[in-house]
Formats: structure tokens, C-alpha cells, sequence
């Protein structure tokens, strides 16, 4: 049996909508075998959207690699433990999908490479944003092309730490893409384009003082926060108890504010205001650090099944 452990990740990270995206230290682990015949799918804690049969996004994943190769498993059985809450927009299908394809990678011998895997998981996903952060860690800034992503990898230093709010409601990133507009206007455009920029600098140069300008966004924040009546309630008290900027996770709901250092008192202020506020919904808070491995092997064991 080969078990798989593969990180959550936060896309956009502000103005770098489907092109930035962090793995973050919050894990699923995707346990596969090779059975006689069949497939067996089982997960904890379970969900009526996690799918038990061919339509399983771990298995489809798999599947993906295996049409690929042109390897196939007679009979396959899937565990699933799951850490990172589903349809949160903490990349819970990236993980399913950079998770699933690198453990179908390790079961079929390790016949794709790296750069493949990132492919064919961003082709799948649609966006290269969170499934790159998934399979190779740290803070990825990639662009999906026609047959690759072209992407940088930069290490995030402990010190950073991401601040995750995360609402006791779902919002399927599908729902959340569909509301957005088809066009937008050329200067929020440019107002994103600087903004991204500006992150990058200040993210790999470590002049975190410019991060709260440059997490502003117009592309589909302005758009996404209608579905959530929170969210400026949140923003606004992350960067009052001094956040480096706060942003939607991915397509939301969760939100995500950054935060350098002295994140103790951060975490008080930010709890103390929680507990007194009134908000429209139940939010659970976590300080998490950015994974920098990206899927990875957790165990592999013997099976007793004879090729
Ligand atoms: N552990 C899992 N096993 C199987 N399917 C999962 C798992 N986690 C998420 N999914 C699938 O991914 C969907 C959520 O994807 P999405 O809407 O993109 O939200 P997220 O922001 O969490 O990635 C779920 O409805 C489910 O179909
Ligand atoms: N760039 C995508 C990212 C979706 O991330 P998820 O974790 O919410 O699936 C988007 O903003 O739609």
C-alpha cells in the first residue's frame, strides 16, 4: 500500500487570480492499493460529496495517469483521510487531484516526471494555481500554456505566517467562477496587473511592508464577497490587529490574512474580536505556515499481490 500525504493550498493570494497560489502545512492523506479486481473507495470523516465510485475525484485523477501510461491496476482500493474541509476554497479538489496523481505516479512505477504530473493536474483542475502548490509546495506563480505550466517555485520562510478563516458554510469554487463577468473594465486590469507584480517583489524580497497594497484585487473579489456578508467584517479586523494584508482563499468562502511578526498577538486580538463580534456566519480561525514539499510519500508497505 502506498499512502500519499498532500497539502492544502490558498489560490490567488489577492490580484493573482489563476496564476498564484501557497500550499499550506493542513494535509490530506490518500492511501492506494492494488486489489485482485474492483474499486473500494473509503474515506474519514466521510461526506455525501465524496463520491465512493468511478466519479471519485482521487480516482479520477488516477485515472488520468493511468490512461497516460497506458499502465492499468486490476482492481484498486482508495482511503481517504481527510484534513482540509471540502468546498472551503482551501483546495481541497487540488489536493484530490495532485494527490490522486502522483500516488497513480508511485503505483505505476514512477513512469511520469514532475513536470508531467504538474500538467496533467493543472489541465485537470483548469488552473494551475493550486494544483502546482499542491504537488511541489511553497508559493507557486504559474501560468497554464497549451502542453505545460510554466511556473516559479519560491520557498516561503517560517516567519510568514497565513491566518485562515474558515465559515461554517460551503461555496463550490464551480458556483463562485460562474458569477463572475465576462469582461472587465481595461483599468481594473491594469489596477490587477501592478498589484500582482508589486506581490511578487514583495513576497521573494521580503518587504512584507508593501503586501497590504499589493493583495488588493478587482478581478473577483468585488464579485465573490456579495456571497459572503462577512467578509469586509473580517478583512477590516485582521488588518486592524496589524495583518500584512487579508484576501479571499481561492474562490472562497474562506478568507486568509497574512501576518509577519508577532502572530501571538495577532491571534489574541483577532479571537478576543471574534468572540464579540456579530457575524452572519460561524467562523473557525487557524494560523497555518506554508507547506514547502508539496505531495509527498507518507508510507509505502508490501502487498501480498503477485504481478
Ligand atoms: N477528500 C475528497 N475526496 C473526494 N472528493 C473530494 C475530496 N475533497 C473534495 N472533493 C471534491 O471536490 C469538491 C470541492 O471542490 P471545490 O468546489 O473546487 O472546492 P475547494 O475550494 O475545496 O477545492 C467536493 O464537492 C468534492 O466533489
Ligand atoms: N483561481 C481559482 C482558485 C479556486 O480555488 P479553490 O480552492 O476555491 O478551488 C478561482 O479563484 O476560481
Amino acid at each position: 500500500m502506498i499512502s500519499v500525504k498532500v497539502p492544502a493550498s490558498s489560490a490567488n493570494l489577492g490580484a493573482g487570480f489563476d496564476c498564484m497560489g501557497v500550499a499550506l502545512k493542513l494535509y490530506n492523506i490518500i492511501e492506494v492499493e492494488e486489489i485482485e479486481k474492483g474499486l473500494i473507495i473509503t474515506s474519514s470523516p466521510d461526506d455525501p460529496s465524496i463520491a465512493k465510485d468511478e466519479n471519485n475525484l482521487v480516482f479520477r485523477a488516477m485515472k488520468t495517469v493511468f490512461d497516460e501510461v497506458g499502465w492499468y491496476p486490476r482492481g484498486l482500493r482508495i482511503n481517504l483521510i481527510n484534513e482540509i474541509p471540502l468546498t472551503r476554497g482551501l483546495g481541497s479538489s487540488a489536493a484530490c487531484i495532485s494527490g490522486g496523481i502522483y500516488a497513480a505516479n508511485l503505483l505505476c512505477g514512477g513512469k511520469l516526471s514532475e513536470e508531467e504530473m504538474i500538467y496533467l493536474a493543472a489541465k485537470m483542475e483548469g488552473h494551475p494555481d493550486n494544483s502546482t502548490p499542491a504537488m511541489i509546495g511553497g508559493l507557486v506563480f504559474a501560468v497554464l500554456e497549451d502542453k505545460k505550466v510554466n511556473y516559479i517555485k519560491f520557498v516561503v520562510p517560517a516567519r510568514l505566517k497565513f491566518a485562515v478563516f474558515i465559515p461554517d458554510f460551503q461555496l463550490s469554487t464551480e458556483y463562485a467562477r460562474n458569477i463572475l463577468p465576462k469582461y472587465i473594465e481595461f483599468k481594473d486590469a491594469v489596477f490587477n496587473i501592478g498589484r500582482a507584480t508589486l506581490f511578487a517583489s514583495a513576497i521573494t524580497t521580503g518587504n512584507y511592508e508593501l503586501l497590504p497594497a499589493a493583495t488588493q484585487d478587482r478581478l473577483h473579489q468585488p464579485y465573490r464577497k456579495k456571497l459572503i456578508p462577512d467578509f469586509d467584517k473580517i478583512v477590516n479586523l485582521s488588518l486592524e490587529a496589524g495583518a500584512k494584508g487579508a484576501f479571499l482563499s481561492g474562490a472562497g468562502p474562506s478568507i486568509i490574512a497574512l501576518v509577519d511578526e508577532n502572530y501571538e498577538i495577532f491571534e489574541q486580538n483577532v479571537k478576543n474580536a471574534l468572540a464579540s463580534m456579530e457575524l452572519a456566519a460561524n467562523w473557525d480561525f487557524m494560523i497555518l505556515e506554508a507547506d514547502n514539499s508539496g505531495a509527498t510519500v507518507f508510507s509505502v508497505q508490501s502487498t501480498s499481490l503477485k504481478r
